[in-house]
């Protein structure tokens, strides 16, 4: 009997355990099992992973694949890491979409700074990619590249696929369809309320505000699952 019930609170635990993984759309604290912390114990600038951290997010990690500017594949897998308050508010910004029949879904998130000094030599235009000597809020862990989807998972019309470079992109160029615009402000309306803001060349980047603040950083991310 004894015996019984301590195996008993045995597995009430790993049940637990496995439940504070899911996410907080279920009410349950963030709990990573590989890495054994609480996401609520550890700081606003701690680096965490998208896919891990929340699982209501769609993807499309463009520089993962060669369906990119570059026509390279230059991260070695499709993780989106982000600085742990870039995610908490990307996450508010979500919960927003969702709630207007939209959810985000994510081209880009942390880059390191090699990375942005290569893609700085293919276009030095800091319109369309941030100078490396400033560092992009990318490199800092707090700039998101993305998109809205209906409900059913489907891009809504931006007017131009990601980064395209041009000035179709602009959040300042009008001559475009009004389902168009207002998809466009939409995102904007979107995650200027989650305490970002929008680049106006580019209408698919957000910079966390303040998040010019961080450092940048340069590590690669492990692969490993
Ligand atoms: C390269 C593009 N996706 C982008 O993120 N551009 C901004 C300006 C940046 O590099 O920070
Ligand atoms: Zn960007």
């Amino acid at each position: 009997m004894i015996g019984l019930s301590k195996y008993g609170f045995i597995l009430i635990c790993i049940t637990l355990l496995i439940s504070c993984k899911s996410t907080e759309e279920f009410g349950y604290t963030k709990y990573d099992l590989k890495q054994n912390f609480l996401y609520e114990d550890i700081s606003d600038t701690t680096f965490v992973v998208l896919q891990k951290y929340d699982a209501n997010f769609l993807y499309d990690l463009k520089y993962a694949t060669e369906d990119n500017f570059t026509k390279q594949k230059i991260y070695d897998c499709a993780t989106c890491l982000l600085r742990k308050k870039a995610a908490d508010y990307l996450i508010k910004a979500n919960k927003a979409a969702k709630q207007q029949g939209y959810y985000i879904k994510i081209f880009d998130c942390y880059r390191p700074l090699d990375v942005q000094k290569k893609m700085w030599e293919l276009v030095p235009n800091p319109d369309y990619v941030a100078n490396p000597k400033n560092g992009s809020v990318h490199n800092r862990g707090c700039a998101v590249d993305i998109t809205l989807t209906d409900k059913n998972k489907n891009d809504v019309d931006m007017g131009t696929s990601f980064d395209y470079f041009g000035i179709e992109a602009s959040h300042n160029y009008t001559k475009l369809d009004s389902t168009i615009i207002k998809n466009r402000k939409t995102l904007k309306s979107i995650m200027q309320e989650a305490n970002f803001s929008p680049l106006n060349s580019e209408w698919w980047h957000y910079n966390l505000n303040e998040g010019t603040k961080e450092k940048i950083s340069n590590f690669k991310w492990n692969c490993e699952p």
